[in-house]
């Protein structure tokens, strides 16, 4: 290995200023903040492919990161990483165990870290670069061959795909929406799923979140602790119904239901929801659905819960844009929280990337931490089964053992 990747490795303790000095220096003399482990193993022994795990300067400051590290000495190392950063250090790129820097972190118990916050920073503002660029480039499509998990993080109930092409991407129901609706569902016990590909829709492990966005969206309906004289919540996302049929036990004066599969709405057509007297719904995209209420003029929300499928975050803060225009004044807004769900530290990042997204609205967002150790998510094997609720489902969408619940409203309230 190089000078570079052995000074990551913190042989000689204290960790201290010295450290600093030898970083500059290889980063100054051309050395790249993303010289890999396997660049330098290859070009010792005169390998020509191009490695296929990167395991980064960063991998192994994370890895190395001594559990009892001084004040001082954590100050140093975060020094390094911002070092590091500066000169170009990638927050999402995966070691041979596909483990990101912040991964390395989060296995070892070391998310208190400064160095896991520096992380986190990092990748919102790589998100938010990202976004500044795909708005300004046309083309961005660039393979550099590099590993690392996909930025455009895939919105609620979507994992991260870490290499698939644009074309076999735009024909996953789990990931384009046109594929999506044109493909038949499966109701089974406990979830609901696409019928050729067993994607995850919803499944029934998600009752108590349900529970949780429903009680949230419905403080809404109280202005200075009194209850309003019409109370409106609008559900985008039928899926399995759980939470339209928290909605429905607290007896809105409207339950709006936006739903645009048409397998969904037919089973919501043979349960009896289109029969409902202070139901209604909203059959198609929530974009399609929204825009009508909106220029319509007359219709507010008290609560307005939102969890669709192979939508992104983009079409999330396309949400926002009509969002701000049906909420009453003292509305609350929730959501799936399954934003990069599948990786601890992307879901971070995407806590506080959601955050600033809804400060522009002068909306402000807190959350809940819902431990999920005990959830049946996130158990190996399921009581009464030979296995866990991911058997049989093709990507599991949730891999973290904390939920963070959303709550917004305006600013003022
Ligand atoms: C995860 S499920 C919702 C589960 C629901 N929260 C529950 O408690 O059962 C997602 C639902 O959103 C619907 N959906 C997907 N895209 C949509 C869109 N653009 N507009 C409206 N509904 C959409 C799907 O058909 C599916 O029924």
């Amino acid at each position: 290995m190089t000078d570079l990747h052995e000074l990551c490795k913190f042989h000689i303790r204290p960790v201290d200023g010295r450290y600093l000095t030898e970083l500059r220096y290889f980063l100054r003399n051309g050395i790249p903040s993303t010289y890999t482990e396997e660049e330098a193993y290859n070009y010792i022994n005169g390998i020509e492919e191009e490695a296929e795990s990167t395991t980064t300067p960063l991998h192994i400051i994370c890895r190395k990161y001594p559990e009892d590290a001084s004040e001082e000495e954590a100050r140093v190392i975060n020094e390094m990483a911002g070092m590091l950063f500066e000169y170009g250090a990638g927050w999402c790129l995966v070691d041979a165990e596909g483990n990101t820097p912040g991964c390395v972190l989060v296995k070892r118990g070391l998310k208190h870290t400064g160095l896991y916050e520096q992380i986190v920073d990092a990748g919102v503002r790589a998100e938010l670069l990202l976004r500044k660029v795909e708005c300004n480039v046309e083309f961005v499509e660039q393979d550099n061959g590099d590993a690392q998990v996909e930025e455009q993080e895939a919105q609620p109930h979507v994992e991260s795909v870490e290499t698939e092409t644009k074309a076999e991407r735009a024909t996953d129901p789990a990931d384009s929406q046109e594929a999506y609706l044109s493909a038949k569902l499966r109701y089974e016990k406990g979830a609901l799923v696409t019928e050729e590909q067993n994607d995850g829709v919803m499944m029934d492990w998600e009752t108590d979140l349900m529970k949780r966005g429903c009680d949230t969206i419905f403080k809404g309906a109280y202005v200075d602790g009194k209850l309003d004289d019409e109370v409106a919540v609008l559900n985008i996302g039928f899926g399995m119904g759980i939470i339209d049929s928290f909605i429905a036990e607290k007896q809105p004066t409207k339950h709006y239901i936006c739903e645009a599969h048409p397998d969904v709405l037919a089973k919501m057509k043979k349960d009896g929801w289109y029969d409902r007297p202070n139901v209604v719904v909203l059959e198609g995209t929530w974009k399609e659905q929204l825009d009508k209420l909106l220029s319509q003029g007359n219709v507010f929300f008290n609560g307005v819960y939102y969890d669709t499928f192979s939508e992104h975050y983009e079409d999330m803060l396309d949400l926002f844009d009509v969002l701000v225009g049906l909420l009453k004044p003292h509305g609350v807004f929730s959501f799936f929280n399954g934003l990069g769900a599948d990786r601890e530290v992307v879901y971070d990042v995407y806590k506080n990337l959601v955050s600033m997204d809804l400060s522009n609205y002068g909306l402000s967002c807190s959350f809940e931490n819902v431990d999920m150790s005990n959830s049946r998510v996130n158990d190996a094997s399921e009581e009464g089964t030979d296995g866990s609720v991911w058997d049989n489902i093709k990507r599991p969408y949730w891999m973290c053992p904390v939920y963070y619940h959303p709550e917004v409203k305006f600013v003022e309230f």
